[in-house]
């Protein structure tokens, strides 16, 4: 990519001489004569660098320098000053200035200032392109998720840095970790640090010195003082997963870190002063938590006030292929397998499919397909998931005499987080057991084909004796 670089400079030859020296130097050169000429060029072309004389017909260039910078903060400006004139190059470097560059002007000079401001340029066009890549890679269409994102944007739009404490709720899968990190890129903070910790994996007592950090002495280990995650996000961002397994006994400690904004480290007397965003998320019913006084109401109500929920796959369809697609491709190409897409059968599975274990596990699903598909397309068969007649089956079951008996049931299934094969299984083997083994009779009772019984009989590993 060649560098567009804007020369504003009276002296015709002067500015023909660098045009040409540049343009042979891989650069994408334009001239303008004047400071008005110069800002309208800058307007229309937005070169990559512009390039001022400091001294111009019609006014000064360090006054443009500041307008160009006003206009986009970004921009990389070189002045050309007048020899020896140590004021003005001082004061071009405090307004924001790439560099300068004194008359008469050293061609070689002028390059190695040019090749390092490209070279600042390509970088940070790098970073950006990461960045936003990084971003885009949160997919999803449905209404929920749109909502979600436009929810996203007006927080770090409206809050800047003095940003809210968010929750973030959602199944195990459906994207909380991701979201979290795309809150913090967004945000006025997305230089600052990004830290995270999973309150379900430590112990209560790791959990407090993690986060609280400790001083000298605090317990017989302490040698040496530890600043914890609070500390360490400083002016970042701290993400607390599964904040429903928070220790309850730290959770009045964490209240307080939430309201006063300080934090006092274990066997300490001193609050320090933190400035950290806090993003909580949970897979688990905080309300539920706090009516069964596991969870405190207080820090609920603290942490709900601005609260981002993730519905599982399963309610937000229109998402399914689109991120299969996405997976396909990537795995594709990662194992260099050439894939064009799903077969109709097997887009007719991932829609119906439950996702108990949401994006997550329909990314493993693909990726594992992926590797076993030897077609073009990827068929029902290769993604070994079950497509949801076991749901016609349940539904098959006449429920009707005792509704709420009924979901109550499911729901024990639910949260006792039975999966679709595993009731499956269940309701299989109990078939077989009340036709003593009788495959016809139980597949009748099941309302499947004698094959279908028999073929998830295999798949399941169901041992049992065949009677007739
Ligand atoms: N909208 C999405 N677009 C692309 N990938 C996604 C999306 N949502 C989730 N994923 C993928 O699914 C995986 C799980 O996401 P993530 O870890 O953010 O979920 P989570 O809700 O935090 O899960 P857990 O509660 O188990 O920690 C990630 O590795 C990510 O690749």
């Amino acid at each position: 990519m060649p560098i567009s670089t804007l020369i504003i400079e009276d002296e015709s030859n002067l500015a023909q001489a660098i045009a040409r020296f540049l343009s042979r130097r891989g650069f994408d050169p334009a001239i303008a004569a004047s400071v008005e000429e110069g800002w309208k060029l800058f307007q229309e072309v937005a070169p990559h660098i512009t390039v001022v004389d400091q001294k111009l017909p019609d006014g000064n260039g360090l006054n443009l320098l500041q307008r160009i910078r006003q206009s986009d903060p970004d921009a990389v400006v070189l002045l050309i000053t007048a020899y020896g004139n140590v004021t003005d190059a001082v004061e071009a470097m405090k307004h924001g200035a790439f560099d300068y560059i004194q008359k008469p002007l050293d061609m070689e000079q002028l390059l190695a200032l040019l090749t390092r401001a490209a070279e600042r340029i390509r970088l940070r066009q790098e970073v950006t392109y990461y960045r936003e890549r990084d971003t885009s890679q949160f997919l999803g269409n449905s209404p929920p998720i749109r909502k979600v994102i436009e929810e996203i944007e007006k927080l770090v739009e409206t809050a800047e840095r003095d940003l809210p404490t968010v929750l973030l709720t959602g199944e195990t899968g459906t994207g909380k970790g991701m979201i979290a990190r795309l809150l913090h890129r967004k945000s006025a903070r997305s230089e600052g640090p990004f830290l995270e910790i999973n309150c379900t994996a430590l112990p209560a007592s790791l959990v407090e010195s993690e986060l609280f950090g400790f001083d000298r002495g605090a317990f017989t280990d302490a040698r040496q003082p530890k600043p914890g995650l609070f500390e360490a996000a400083e002016g970042g961002t701290l993400f607390l997963d599964e904040i429903g397994d928070f220790p309850l006994q730290l959770q009045g400690k964490l209240l307080k870190v939430l309201e006063n904004k300080t934090v006092r480290r274990l066997g300490s007397l001193r609050d320090r002063p933190v400035d950290v965003w806090i993003i909580a998320a949970t897979s688990r019913d905080l309300e539920a938590l706090v009516s069964q006084n596991q969870f405190r109401a207080d820090l609920h109500f603290r942490l709900k006030i601005v609260t981002l929920h993730l519905p599982p796959l399963r309610e937000r369809k229109e998402d399914i292929l689109l991120l299969a697609e996405h997976f396909l491709a990537m795995n594709a190409r990662r194992y260099r397998r050439p894939l064009v897409g799903f077969s109709p059968e097997a887009k007719e599975t991932l829609l119906s499919y439950r996702w108990p274990g949401n994006v997550r596990e329909l990314a493993h699903v693909v990726e594992q397909a992926v590797l076993l598909t030897r077609g073009e397309r990827i068929s029902k068969e290769d993604l070994r998931i079950d497509g949801g007649s076991l749901r016609e089956d349940v539904h098959r079951v006449n429920p009707g005499k005792d509704g709420e008996e009924w979901k109550k049931l499911l729901d024990r299934f639910l949260e006792a987080h039975w999966t679709l094969p595993d009731l499956e299984k269940a309701l299989i083997e109990r078939a077989l057991v009340r036709t003593g083994g009788n495959c016809s009779r139980a597949a009748r009772l099941l309302g499947i084909t004698r094959d279908i019984l028999r073929y998830r009989i295999e798949k399941h590993r169901i041992r049992y004796r065949e009677t007739f």
